[in-house]
């Protein structure tokens, strides 16, 4: 898909998607925070960029919810599915989903929707949602135990470019390249032509390097499932309490993150932990060994009885106090004992392998002393050594992890996103179990057919909403009774429709609907405007009527914003504008009776009939009568008033309704 062909994506946009791994797959699948990775993306901005990706992909350049009252409705919609989410990532897909009037759109969410309704929100599933987030990219790793080395200056650029976790250098000869492997534990050489390089230490010609990144760095993935441990085990969880299929073996995966420490290292190697061990203790075990080896000799020569010639005597007071030539003679045996018990302790305490042993078995050597002294230098060799050792063993550990994870990469980022998308679905079905819905069906021009209604947005409990059927075709009054639910009828025709036009279920038993073009919805005005705003209204419905075929227009008592008299005539006016085109439209007014006067059409009137008052309270009917005028309330309690007192005076007011 070319991205700036999108609606919305100037070439900016487009740039930074370009960045993104798979642009294509992110935008085919709506996945807002893949989106949101492109640099400069917001979520608010990736919810955009994937709807327009959508738009494109059915041809949808419409825009369906045309007015603020039916946006609001809308953003309504959105949070009743919203509250049911477990992540942000299903909370912000749920704004991808927006009114089409698109069929093939509305088709393609109702396929996904139909499977989601027989979702089983279970709470383990939802409990284990709660850890599952999009995976992230960890900051870069700094490698300091290896380097590149290349003797070309452009393979230098590829390589700082390819490889920013490790140090690349560049060498002119084998003797730089013996000079790097002093300084680091694994050269990589860049460059074919030191092929057969005869350095000491660990040193690879590589060319091929940087085309193997998962070899060469191996810490770069590592880090990413360090990173993003938690969330693919929330998400292998997922699977499991959903029974979904996952995208990899869970037991392997489980298995390769339990090697894997938070740092990027690998655990659960006992060779390079003792070597690691060893390196640490190391100072502190020659310490020991040295007072081991002192404390032998200071108990043999406590216990010993020297006898000393007087020619020995006196080159001793001579000399100063020279007892080495004395303890060579009297206590070699003790002073070997007693040194081989030293380089024991070494050796055991740091369990050292023999080749270690020996280089061990230097460090108490030389003179025969006392107190005991070590060699700083056999010390400095073991530490080398061992450290070399530790750094080789954690690398091949890296190397072998980072195998087994390669295969995992891709099917990890599979695992998480099913997880995720699971939760949108999941929400669906709350949304439709909770609103007991069904999915609506579609039919060309014939207006709104909804059996059951029950408006979710009410101001009263679920439960307690009475259920409304409501049909019509055409343009129509709907008269009723104060507080009968005049208004309520528009907020759930307006609701199914938005809804049904999303592609999702609907609170209702049934609904069959035309896809409207348009959804065209105005609130009831707070009172009477002034002229400058009365005219911005009346040149608003103006632009309305011209056109409205496929439109459903829903207007509040629209009488509200002017005097009676001339509200009449100008809703009037406005039916028949509408009349003869092919929209459909609910007009609530209180002045039926005045507008179907200054009509020079049968306007139709449905009404919400009171069914009496009981206790002063009106007994309301929810579902709007076809083809009827709704006594108001003024002419039920005069009505009542008459009945009950027989007065003429309330027959005669009766008479004038
Ligand atoms: N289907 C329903 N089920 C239960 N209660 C309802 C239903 N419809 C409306 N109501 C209740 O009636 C109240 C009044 O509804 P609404 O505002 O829609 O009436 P209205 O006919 O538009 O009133 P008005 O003529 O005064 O503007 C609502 O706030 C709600 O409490």
């Amino acid at each position: 898909m070319e991205l700036e062909a999108i609606p919305g994506v100037g070439a900016k946009t487009a740039d930074a998607l370009r960045e993104l791994d798979d642009p294509e797959a992110a935008l085919h699948n709506g996945d807002v925070a893949a989106i949101a990775r492109a640099p400069g993306v917001t979520h608010g901005r990736a919810v955009q960029v994937a709807r327009g990706a959508i738009r494109k992909r059915h041809d949808d350049d419409g825009r369906v919810v045309a007015t603020d009252r039916a946006r609001e409705i809308y953003r309504d919609a959105v949070g009743l599915l919203q509250d049911r989410t477990v992540t942000d990532y299903a909370a912000q897909r749920i704004e991808t989903f927006y009114p089409s009037a698109s069929p093939s759109r509305i088709e393609s969410v109702q396929s996904v929707v139909e499977t989601a309704m027989d979702r089983d929100p279970d709470p383990e599933t939802l409990e284990a949602l709660a850890g599952v987030e999009p995976l992230v990219s960890p900051p870069t790793v700094r490698v300091r135990e290896r380097c590149l080395a290349t003797a070309d200056a452009e393979r230098y650029a590829e390589a700082e470019d390819a490889v920013p976790e490790i140090s690349v250098e560049i060498v002119e000869d084998g003797r730089d390249v013996a000079e790097l492997a002093r300084s680091y534990a694994t050269v990589v050489v860049l460059d074919e032509s030191f092929a057969g390089l005869d350095v000491e230490g660990d040193v690879r010609v590589r060319p091929d390097a940087l085309e193997t990144p998962g070899e060469t760095v191996p810490e770069r993935l590592l880090a990413f499932f360090a990173e993003n441990r938690d969330r693919l085990l929330a998400a292998a969880s997922v699977h499991e309490t959903a029974g979904m299929e996952p995208a990899c073996d869970l037991a392997a995966l489980r298995d390769a993150l339990s090697r894997l420490d938070d740092d990027g290292t690998v655990i659960g190697d006992e060779e390079h932990e003792r070597l690691a061990v060893a390196v640490d203790d190391l100072d502190a075990a020659v310490g020991t060994a040295e007072s081991v080896a002192n404390d032998h000799l200071r108990d043999a020569i406590r216990e010993q009885d020297v006898t000393i010639e007087g020619q020995d005597f006196l080159s001793l007071v001579e000399q100063g106090a020279r007892v080495d030539s004395l303890l060579s003679r009297e206590l070699a045996d003790e002073y070997d004992a007693a040194l081989e018990a030293a380089t024991d302790h070494v050796v055991d305490s740091l369990r050292l392998a023999p080749g270690e042993a020996e280089i061990a078995d230097r460090i108490f050597r030389g003179d025969p002393t006392f107190p005991v002294e070590h060699d700083e230098d056999a010390v400095s060799r073991l530490r080398t050594e061992l450290t070399a050792a530790r750094d080789q063993r954690a690398t091949s550990l890296k190397e072998t992890l980072a195998a087994d994870l390669a295969d995992l990469r891709e099917p990890a980022a599979d695992l998480v996103h099913d997880a995720l998308e699971r939760d949108v679905e999941l929400a669906i079905a709350r949304f439709a179990r909770d609103f007991e819905c069904t999915l609506p069906t579609f039919a060309d021009g014939d207006g709104f057919a909804i059996v059951g209604g029950r408006s979710p947005l009410l101001d009263v409990d679920f439960p307690a909403v009475e259920p409304v059927d409501y049909a019509v075709e055409g343009a129509t009054l709907l008269s009723g009774v104060n507080s009968g639910g005049k208004t309520s009828t528009l907020d759930l025709v307006a609701l199914v429709t938005i809804l049904a036009q999303m592609g999702m279920p609907v609170p209702a038993e049934r609904a069959r609907l035309e896809r409207f073009e348009e959804i065209h919805y105005y609130a009831k005005s707070q009172g009477t405007l002034d002229a400058g705003a009365f005219e911005a209204t009346l040149s608003e419905f103006g632009d309305l009527v011209a056109g409205a075929s496929g439109r459903l227009v829903l207007v509040d008592e629209l009488e509200s914003i002017t005097e009676p008299g001339a509200s009449a005539k100008i809703i009037a006016g406005i039916l028949e504008a509408l009349e003869g085109q092919d929209a459909t439209a609910v007009f609530v007014s209180h002045l039926a009776r005045e507008i179907r006067d200054a009509a020079d059409f049968d306007v139709a009137v449905d009404g919400i009939e009171a069914v009496g008052l009981v206790d002063g309270e009106l007994r309301v009917n929810r579902s709007p009568q076809t083809d009827h005028l709704a006594r108001s309330t003024p002419e039920l309690i005069v009505e009542k008033l008459a009945d009950e007192r027989g007065e003429t005076f309330y027959d005669d007011l009766l008479e004038k309704f």
